[in-house]
């Protein structure tokens, strides 16, 4: 009849309830990771003292007790207010006649003045009082153990009126035990059959919320149990600080676990119900899984599964509690409010923006469970008997208005990139237990009939020796399939690594390119740079293409191989489960395991040795880096030397673009280093290369060539226009630094074009920078121009003769030149301008600067020129005076030091400046480069010369060897 009135009942439901009951499992993510809360009801059966009260009984209706007797009908008659009328429908407080005659069409109809609700609910779930644990379990917290294993948060918990059966629900009786028990039955089989894939790890707490404050209820003896902390961790969502959490190995451990925590809540008889709990109680597991099979990122799930059984509503009139009771039912009703209030917020779209998790303890708890990340059932328990009415009303409005609540699901999942040392580890302890399986094989087998073993596995009768013969054969494939697995992970392994080295190279050139492109595209040094950058690029994207490719092919392989070794493992005899014996295959199972490691053990052997072996690469690769900028350096310090401004701005900005460049991969190499030194003696597998001899000497260098305060937050480099010199100082022109204004770039045929910009030192002399160029090395801001007398104004000055990029002395070794202009003080160190100083060799005639006079060009080796102030005598190496308050090594001077490893520059060093003038000098020079990189210090020499004879002229442009012009203009009136 029930069935015959369905159909009319569904036409009755409105739209909207119906609407959400698609799916009984809306816990379900959708496609936005969005997952509804799952609403369920469960309508208890009446209570003996409930029955007593109801009449007529019911034949066959369930009641709690079994010793029910009828009750009688009087004034204080209770009726049944809740109708299940399906499993997802029920009706509460329908008319009795006509709910009746709904239930029984043929029925006559009855009068009644009594106006009833007769409100319709559609949940995800509905049980009837006659449901079972087992039922209620399957329907709603079954699906989550699946969820929990695969890394997402979920959260069951029962709401409702006191004494409606939420305790029971959750944790039931010894008898009858409710989803605690079931759950974690099911959630620890479900970790031992996957113990061969993953490692899991399950931790268990378990807290009750009594008059708003945190409790342990599993605390160890001794330890404070009461009013612990809330946090809030943006990683792990709500955290009870000091909460005491267990490792239960078993599911046994687990009940023993809840037993007692049970033992600890708070409980108290009340009018409603004689074993009414006082607080909410929270048993949260923790379960932490990754893969056995270790790779070089592994993959690390986490998911907590709370399931909480909150206290029970109660209206103190009815509980009639007094004292304790009544405030801990004011501490109940209030964090139940306000559980409410974050109910009603999140189901409105206006008070979304604020939900008042923060009213009680309890909804900051929920936090997560309600509006986070975390699939959520809710049970509603509720009774079916008129006294409940206003409560069970409330609670169902809730439940329904539950239903809208949306959280959104994620699944935990982090990705833990192996360190070189973990895979020691691993391979340390794999090893451990395949001797230890191995030595228990061994001793099984030595004795016959397997009394050796532990004495939980029942002696069993000797079977004939056609099944030792059985067990043998197994035994030979399984080693045999597992042998073919072991090689092809071998190979996979080593394709991975080579895939993820190939992945961070990318990553590694990205970054290099981007950092280049920003930089002055007139430096075809960096255009090239950039184009072998590309080159690299590409060849590397093109070496994982083919990477990707094989590791696919492998992958495949892998899984045919290992399903192979299924096919050999005794459970897929087709006599096997039948002949052998328990002990028989309780050895096969050992060889199994110890065979699977010994798998693991190889793949993680070969992954160590290959990432150390690329680790030494990457290393190599660094310190080519570096030697690269260290000769960039070199270059740079070259060009400045010559002194010209054009020249300087340009290089000022590529210098300090290349720094951090630099710095990154110093500390790459830095952390490269260290990873392969903590990783370790790997004796058993392979030992970790030291840290080769060149790689130690950059890192001994790397400081000296990241300047500190780049390190520690560096100040940034002035890209202004260069400070105006200070009154009494002399003009940048007046040093023979270009004015900035016209920083006209000069075309390739006209830099091809001119020569030489000054004049060159003589013969037996050598260069030397003026004082002040690079005086604090390598930060280019510190360039300051060195002073000079103040002679004239400005606008009386006549134009001046191009400036010298170098000052000359006589390079006679005995004889220590000052250079013009510049007057050692006491302690030897160069000091203040003096003009009376004696100008070098050649310099009488000259009225405004005896320095700009030409010495003879062919009297100067190239070397000098190339070198600049290096081969200085000792005029620019400080004395100990100097260097105590001392001038940090100029930038010539440094990169030359970490270029050589020293302070003596290395024979290949000095004859690759000798020979060609390459500034960048980190690549061959190609025959159709342009004429400026290609020109050899001879050559530099002959155009020098003749330029020098063509037009010695004051106000000509002035040309460099790289192309940068230097324009002098003469003081500006
Ligand atoms: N489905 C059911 N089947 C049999 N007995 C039930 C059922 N639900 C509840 N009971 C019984 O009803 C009584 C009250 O239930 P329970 O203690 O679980 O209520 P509660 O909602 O937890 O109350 P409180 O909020 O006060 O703790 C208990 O004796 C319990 O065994």
């Amino acid at each position: 009849m029930l069935a015959e009135a369905l159909p009319a009942m569904d036409a009755l439901v409105p739209e909207a309830m119906a609407a959400d009951t698609s799916g009984p499992f809306g816990a379900n993510p959708d496609s936005t990771g969005e997952s509804a809360i799952l609403v369920t009801v469960r309508v208890r059966p009446f209570s003996p003292k409930e029955m007593t009260l109801m009449a007529p009984p019911t034949p066959g209706r369930h009641t709690i007790g079994s010793n029910v007797g009828p009750g009688t009908m009087g004034s204080k008659a209770l009726r049944k207010v809740v109708h299940v009328i399906d499993d997802r429908i029920l009706v509460f407080d329908p008319p009795e006649e006509a709910g009746s005659s709904r239930f029984a069409p043929t029925a006559p109809p009855a009068q009644t003045n009594k106006r009833h609700k007769d409100v319709r609910f559609a949940f995800d779930r509905v049980f009837n009082d006659d449901a079972t644990q087992q039922e209620v379990y399957l329907g709603t917290t079954q699906p989550l153990i699946d969820a929990v294993l695969n890394g997402f948060n979920s959260t069951v918990f029962a709401y409702g009126a006191t004494g409606c059966g939420k305790t029971h629900t959750i944790s039931g009786t010894p008898t009858d035990p409710g989803i605690i028990f079931l759950t974690m039955k099911e959630l620890f089989a479900k970790i031992h059959q996957s113990e061969h894939e993953r490692v899991v790890e399950a931790s268990l707490s378990y807290l009750e919320v009594y008059n708003e404050t945190i409790r342990d209820l599993l605390a160890p003896p001794g330890a404070t149990t009461t009013s612990l902390a809330l946090r809030e961790d943006a990683r792990r969502g709500v955290v009870v600080a000091g909460l005491s959490e267990h490792v239960p190995a078993t599911v046994d451990d687990v009940m023993e676990l809840v037993l007692q925590g049970n033992k600890n809540r708070t409980q108290s008889p009340t009018e409603a119900n004689a074993t009414s709990s006082r607080s909410h109680a929270v048993l949260q597991i923790h379960i932490r899984q990754k893969n056995r099979a270790g790779g070089l990122a592994t993959d690390v799930l986490t998911a907590t599964l709370s399931l909480i059984d909150l206290a029970g509503s109660e209206r103190a009139s009815v509980s009639r509690n007094r004292g304790d009771r009544l405030l801990e039912g004011a501490n109940i009703n209030r964090s139940l409010l306000a559980l409410a209030n974050c109910i009603n917020a999140l189901c409105d779209e206006r008070k979304k923006r604020h939900i008042p998790y923060r009213d009680s303890k309890l909804t900051r708890l929920l936090k997560f469970s309600l509006g986070g990340n975390c699939r959520t059932v809710m049970i509603v328990c509720c009774s079916p008997a008129s006294t409940y009415f206003e409560e069970t009303y409330n609670t169902l409005k809730y439940a329904n208005r539950a239903k809208n609540i949306k959280t959104k699901v994620e699944r935990n999942s982090e990705s833990v990139k192996a360190h070189v040392s973990q895979y020691v580890k691993q391979i340390k302890e794999q090893a451990e237990e395949i001797k230890r399986l191995r030595a228990e094989n061994t001793a099984l087998r030595a004795q016959p009939g397997g009394r050796g073993r532990s004495a939980t596995v029942a002696v069993e009768p000797a079977r004939p020796t056609a099944t030792l013969q059985l067990a043998e054969d197994i035994r030979n494939a399984l080693s045999a399939a597992f042998d073919t697995v072991r090689s092809s992970e071998w190979e996979h392994a080593s394709t991975a690594v080579v895939a993820d080295a190939c992945a961070q190279h990318l990553e590694i050139l990205a970054a290099a390119r981007t950092a280049l492109a920003g930089d002055d595209t007139d430096g075809t040094a960096i255009i090239d740079l950039r184009r072998a950058l590309e080159a690299a690029t590409e060849q590397i994207a093109g070496h994982r293409g083919q990477v990707g490719r094989h590791l696919d092919h492998t992958t495949l392989l892998l899984t045919r191989y290992r399903r192979d070794t299924k096919r050999a493992d005794y459970p897929a005899h087709p006599t096997a489960g039948r002949a052998l014996t328990s002990d028989q295959k309780y050895r096969l199972d050992l060889e199994r395991r110890a065979l699977e490691l010994t798998c693991a053990n190889t793949r993680l052997g070969r992954a160590f040795e290959l990432s150390q072996t690329l680790l030494a690469g990457l290393g190599r690769q660094l310190s080519t880096a570096l030697a690269g900028g260290t000769r960039l350096l070199d270059g740079l310090s070259q060009l400045l030397d010559a002194g010209e401004a054009d020249a300087v701005n340009t290089l000022r900005t590529l210098y300090h673009a290349a720094l951090p460049d630099f710095q990154t991969a110093a500390t790459g190499l830095a952390t490269i280093v260290t990873d392969a030194t903590a990783a370790g003696p790997a004796k058993w597998q392979v030992a970790p290369p030291s840290p080769s001899r060149a790689v130690s000497r950059l890192l001994t260098v790397v400081p000296s060539v990241v300047p500190s305060s780049l390190s520690s937050g560096r100040t940034s480099p002035r890209r202004g226009p260069a400070p105006r010199p200070r009154a009494g100082t002399t003009s940048r022109e007046s040093l023979g630094l270009a004015a900035r204004k016209p920083s006209v770039r000069p075309s390739r045929s006209a830099s091809s074009s001119a020569g030489f910009p000054g004049p060159v030192p003589p013969s037996g002399s050598v260069v030397k920078r003026p004082r002040g160029v690079l005086s604090a090395q390598p930060s280019l801001e510190n360039l300051k121009p060195a002073k000079r007398p103040n002679v004239t104004g400005p606008s009386s000055l006549p134009p001046l003769p191009p400036p010298p990029p170098m000052e000359v002395v006589k390079s006679s070794p005995s004889t220590r030149r000052r250079p013009w202009g510049v007057t050692p003080l006491a302690d030897g160190s160069p000091g203040a301008s003096d003009r009376s100083t004696t100008p070098p060799d050649g310099d009488s005639g000259a009225e405004q600067s005896p320095r700009h006079e030409p010495p003879p060009l062919d009297a100067l080796p190239a070397r000098s020129i190339l070198k600049g102030q290096r081969s200085a005598p000792s005029y620019t190496r400080p004395t100990a005076a100097s260097k105590s308050h001392s001038q940090p090594p100029t930038a010539s001077a440094t990169a030359n030091r970490i270029r050589s490893g020293g302070p003596v520059r290395s024979a290949t060093a000095r004859r690759r400046s000798r020979n060609m003038f390459d500034p960048m000098g980190s690549k061959p020079i190609a025959a159709d480069a342009p004429a400026r990189n290609r020109m050899s210090a001879r050559q530099f020499l002959e155009a020098a010369k003749q330029q020098g004879a063509a037009d010695p002229g004051p106000a000509r442009p002035a040309q460099s060897a790289l192309g940068f012009r230097s324009v002098q203009n003469g003081p500006s009136n």
